[in-house]
């Protein structure tokens, strides 16, 4: 195996220039100070600055920081004026549900959570304060005070929440639930405080005079609003990459870290998002400082040129494909498991459209195995029988190969996962999943007599597996519908090309490219998502010189907004003379 050259760390370039970004909280203050010194005089109004933050923002630094600099007159903090957790509790438990894993999407707001009486108080003490530095900060800070004379957004990305939660140092938007189990304050996060702070952040940031990326607790940096609006319009009209994270899981292997170079610290890893721009991280790049932000930002800002108009228009402001690493390489089988079909999932979740998968596998040991649909003729009853007999008795593990395909799984395999599909990677591959955006609703239908990484055994979903598992997905379908189905579609000189998938139920389209030269592509005005599938290394050139060439490593993934249109790939570097292939990902129009 060569040595790791995967970029865990990309970056969009927005200036050459340090000075953009303030770094520690006196520059940021004293940044602030000067905003404040220049901004408008609103006679009869007091001066708020205010902070308006992404749940899971350390309000309680933000303060101290921010008081002990700037010494206003008041701050108020936005959850001070929100409803009683126990009221949040009782406003949010419909759409969580009962369910450890899976809720309801709601139409939730920030201002949902706040006590209107509360508020008015806020907003009164806000009037009396006339001529007073004031300072508003938390979540929906811009509701307490909508005209602030200065507009701070503290964003914070998800994957960044999530160890927050994990170490117990952040509850919900609302909740005292800090001692709560990580998985369910994740879940009400996705379902609510997320979806909620999103419909506050396309009000707020696009107004902002500053964003605040604290992050790193120790080293906050500021950018101003026009800033972090420049980086985001150079990243949606050039190749780029999301920072990528890795999580060990029950089933995780040994692959990934070799690959992408990652610490030798947790015990293995299992998954790597490299592309999920719900939960990534985007960093923008001024001088040697980078400023980190949420990549959903750039979704929100330039859907347009990024998604392009026809997904765009269909999708709104989610960015639709979904690339991440599975490694079993040294670990187990994944859950035995089925995704709901999209009536299931509008009905029972209302997602917009439901998780589509696809396996594309990037190494296996011999014997590596990916378990996809039923056998012919098996008795459908006894299955669901067995699957639940398995659960509550260890003595009759389900016998998944009397039900369950078993098919090799060789280097450059891609296995197509429609919903319903009953499946799973086995244990000694590294896939690159190439998916539809959603990636929670899950059905476990059996573990392999395995606990999660808590110890505990991980939650099984057999109703509605069963109301999902297609019956007809046996051997011969799924060998004549699901297992490399290529196809020639064009060729030049030093490339080839082919369509991969996927199934005609999935809305993605997926074609291979393999090359010892430049190959042309074109976002045909829709996203393109790719992975370096062979090859040390590739550049992603324009041909009008509209971006700097962009070089890609194996196994990154990599984003070419729509705006491009016309784009090359071709070896570089170390592997320059040698064979390279890539796969692309893109939203199918009807015809394609
Ligand atoms: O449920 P398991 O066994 O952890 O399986 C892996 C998971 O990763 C996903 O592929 C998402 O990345 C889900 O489909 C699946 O639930």
């Amino acid at each position: 195996m060569r040595p790791s050259n995967y970029d865990k760390f990309p970056f969009v370039p927005v200036t050459a220039e340090a000075g953009a970004c303030r770094i520690g909280w006196p520059a940021i203050a004293g940044a602030l100070r000067a905003a404040l010194g220049v901004a408008p005089a609103r006679p009869g109004q007091p001066l708020v600055l205010a902070v308006e933050c992404y749940p899971g923002t350390d309000l309680a630094l933000l303060q101290r920081e921010l008081v002990g600099a700037l010494k206003p007159a008041y701050c108020l903090v936005a959850d001070d004026y929100y409803r009683s957790p126990a009221e949040v509790d009782a406003l949010v438990a419909g759409p969580l549900t009962t369910d450890p894993v899976f809720g309801r999407f709601n139409g939730l707001t920030v201002a949902d959570f706040f006590d209107p009486q509360r508020l008015r108080a806020a907003q009164e003490l806000l009037a009396r304060a006339a001529g007073q530095l004031v300072l508003v900060l938390g979540t929906g800070a811009t509701l307490v005070c909508p005209g602030p004379a200065v507009l701070v957004y503290a964003d914070l990305a998800r994957w960044e929440i999530q160890q927050r939660q994990r170490r117990g140092e952040v509850a919900n938007l609302g909740s005292d639930n800090f001692a709560e189990k990580a998985s369910l304050k994740y879940k009400r996060a996705y379902f609510v405080d997320w979806r909620a702070a999103d419909r506050l952040k396309k009000q707020a940031l696009p107004r902002a005079d500053f964003l605040l990326d604290a992050h790193d607790p120790a080293a906050p940096k500021l950018i101003t609003g026009a800033d972090l609006r420049a980086g985001l319009a150079a990243a949606a009209r050039r190749p780029f990459r999301v920072v990528p994270f890795f999580d060990p899981g029950p089933w995780g292997g040994q692959l990934l870290r070799e690959v992408c170079g990652l610490p030798a610290g947790p015990a293995n890893y299992a998954w790597g998002f490299d592309c999920v721009p719900e939960e990534n991280s985007l960093l923008l790049g001024f001088g040697d400082a980078r400023v980190e932000i949420p990549s959903l930002d750039l979704v929100f800002a330039h859907p347009r040129e990024l998604l392009g108009e026809a997904v765009h228009g269909r999708f709104g402001t989610e960015f639709p494909i979904r690339f991440d690493f599975l490694d079993t390489v040294g670990g187990g089988n994944l859950s035995l498991q089925v995704h709901p079909l999209t009536e299931y999932a509008q009905d029972q979740f209302g997602l917009a459209y439901t998780q589509d998968e696809s396996y594309y596998i990037l190494a296996a040991e011999p014997g590596a195995m990916v378990h996809l649909g039923l056998k012919e003729n098996i008795d459908y009853q006894a299955m669901l029988g067995d699957l639940a007999r398995a659960q509550d008795d260890p003595a009759a593990p389900f016998p998944a190969a009397t039900y369950i395909n078993e098919l090799p799984a060789r280097p450059h395999d891609h296995f197509l996962i429609p919903a319903g599909t009953v499946h799973c990677a086995g244990a000694g591959s590294l896939v690159l999943e190439i998916s539809a955006t959603p990636y929670i609703f899950t059905f476990k239908l059996w573990d392999w007599a395995r606990l999660g990484l808590d110890g505990q055994p991980r939650p099984v979903h057999l109703a509605h597996g069963g109301a999902n598992i297609q019956p007809d997905r046996t051997t011969a379908w799924v060998a004549a519908n699901l297992v490399n189905r290529f196809e020639p579609v064009a060729s030049g000189a030093g490339w080839r090309e082919e369509r991969t998938g996927l199934h005609a139920r999935e809305f993605i389209e997926t074609r291979r490219h393999w090359f010892t030269g430049p190959v042309p592509h074109d976002t045909r005005g829709g996203v393109n998502v790719l992975n370096l599938v062979q090859g040390a290394e590739a550049v992603v050139e324009s041909l009008t010189g509209a971006f700097a060439p962009f070089v890609v490593h194996y196994a990154e993934t990599f984003i070419v907004p729509a705006a491009v249109g016309p784009y090359i790939v071709r070896p570089h570097g170390p592997a320059t003379g040698t064979e390279c292939a890539t796969m692309k990902a893109f939203v199918r129009a009807f015809g394609d």
